[in-house]
């Protein structure tokens, strides 16, 4: 069944490049009637940056502040210079604010993504939300900042959407509701079953290679450590105004059920989909509307076995981590975020090893006491100091270097293939 959109939408993607980005032009492309793309961003891969104006005709882009100029000369080469080239943070925060565009796609990877996702937020936009990490560091203000500005707030995390779907759509609080349980569902990575000593030796390669998803690195090796399900409680919590009490993670290998919510009368009820970012991202694009995605229908007959188990904290230490620093409130959370950036991005190039990670953000937890986390400025001020610390803590843990003279960046840039596609 084909809807008709009722009101044509206009979107800004932030990290237009990555994973995300890729699964959200997909769709966008599949409905050009129903959206128009009014700005774009990208970091580094500006080359590709260049094709997506040439397909999809942006108003405005934005880019780091030094490749303006030279971003600008590549769009008037290519008979595009009518496309505004905006720079820096602020180009990021002017981009998310356009007047133009009534729907933020947020989809820039870490810290980085904060600012101008708050700032759409206050510019009382729709905000589809993929960057998790700008909520786990700043979820009271974030969320205040839904409130008071009257933005709309849609989960594409695709368990946040699973459960979004899985809850009334007059929600208010889980009680209000008959809500018991929310069961967040993980795969449990690519090492899953493995102990916690033979982690030592696991290469950056085997870690970004998720076994039910293609996604960036950064989320891969959270995925591996379990740390994407830490942030996910976390981000659960402030979505659904839940406390970690209220949610039960269960390993899910098969990443079939994206997440459930049980209630009082013992139903269950749950989203089910093949693992394709394309049906969540879809759904908050359309809500409360229906669209097709493009995914392949969820195939019973050979869909084979469901399986449910436990995670493993002693292999999997991040989880309970990502656990102590909300419990601990206040600037904790966005500590734990700033450590693990930087101790995933050191992993990634080598310098310590897989077990490492969940020591250096440990180790960062513990040097911070938290603060109040009412004024950004302060959260800003703890992520900094965290990486500050985080990264002096690694410099007496730094590994030698393995055989491969290639960093991992330069391995996956080389292979990455965009998607969040299921691999099955
Ligand atoms: N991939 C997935 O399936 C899922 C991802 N998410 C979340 O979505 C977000 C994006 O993930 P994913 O798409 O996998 O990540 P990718 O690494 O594939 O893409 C990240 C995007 O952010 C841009 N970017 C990176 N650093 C900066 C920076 N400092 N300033 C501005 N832009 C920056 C990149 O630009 P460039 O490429 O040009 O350098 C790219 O466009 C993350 O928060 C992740 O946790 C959530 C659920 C599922
Ligand atoms: C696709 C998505 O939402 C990712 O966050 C994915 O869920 C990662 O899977 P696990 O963290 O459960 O391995
Ligand atoms: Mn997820």
């Amino acid at each position: 069944m084909t809807i008709n959109p009722t009101t044509p939408r206009t979107i800004t993607l932030l990290g237009a490049t990555g994973s995300i980005g890729h699964s959200t032009l997909d769709v966008i492309a599949q409905h050009p009637q129903r959206y128009r793309v009014h700005g774009l961003s990208a970091y580094r891969r500006l080359d590709a940056l260049l094709s997506l104006c040439q397909q999809f005709q942006p108003a405005q882009v934005a880019v780091p502040a030094e490749s303006v100029d030279r971003f600008a000369q590549q769009l008037a080469q290519a008979g595009l210079a009518h496309i505004e080239v905006l720079g820096g943070e602020s180009g990021l925060r002017e981009l998310a604010t356009a007047p133009e565009a009534d729907t933020l796609v947020a989809a820039i990877v870490g810290a980085a993504g904060l600012m101008p996702t708050l700032a759409a937020v206050q510019a009382g936009k729709r905000v589809l939300l993929a960057n998790k990490e700008a909520l786990v560091m700043s979820g009271a203000l974030f969320m205040q900042a839904v409130a008071d500005h009257d933005a709309e707030l849609l989960p594409v995390d695709s368990e946040h959407n699973a459960i979004f779907q899985s809850l009334p759509e007059s929600y208010t609080s889980l009680t209000a509701s008959g809500v018991d349980k929310i069961l967040l569902t993980a795969s449990g990575g690519p090492f899953r079953g493995r102990s916690a000593e033979s982690l030592q030796e696991v290469t950056p390669e085997q870690a970004i290679a998720h076994p039910n998803w293609s996604m960036g690195q950064k989320i891969s090796v959270d995925s591996a450590t379990l740390m994407n399900k830490g942030l996910e409680l976390i981000e659960a919590c402030w979505l659904f105004h839940a406390t970690p009490a209220d949610i039960d993670v269960i390993v899910h290998p098969q990443s079939v059920i994206h997440s459930m919510v049980r209630y009082a009368d013992g139903s269950v009820l749950a989203q089910l989909g093949v693992p394709d970012m394309r049906t969540p991202i879809a759904h908050a694009l359309a809500w409360p509307e229906r669209i097709r995605s493009g995914v392949q229908p969820l195939d019973f007959m050979t869909l084979g076995q469901l399986t449910f188990e436990a995670p493993d904290h002693t292999a999997f230490p991040c989880l309970q981590l990502a656990e102590q620093a909300f419990a601990a409130g206040g600037t904790a959370p966005a500590v734990l975020n700033a450590a693990n950036e930087v101790a995933v991005d050191a992993f990634l190039k080598r310098q310590i090893r897989f077990d490492q990670i969940a020591q250096v953000i440990d180790h960062t937890l513990q040097q911070r006491a938290p603060k109040s986390a009412n004024q950004l400025d302060e959260i800003l001020s703890e992520d900094r100091l965290a990486r500050e610390q985080a990264q002096a803590y690694i410099a007496t843990r730094t590994i030698a270097a393995t055989t491969s003279p290639k960093t991992t960046t330069e391995t996956a840039t080389e292979t990455t293939t965009h998607t969040s596609t299921g691999r099955n």
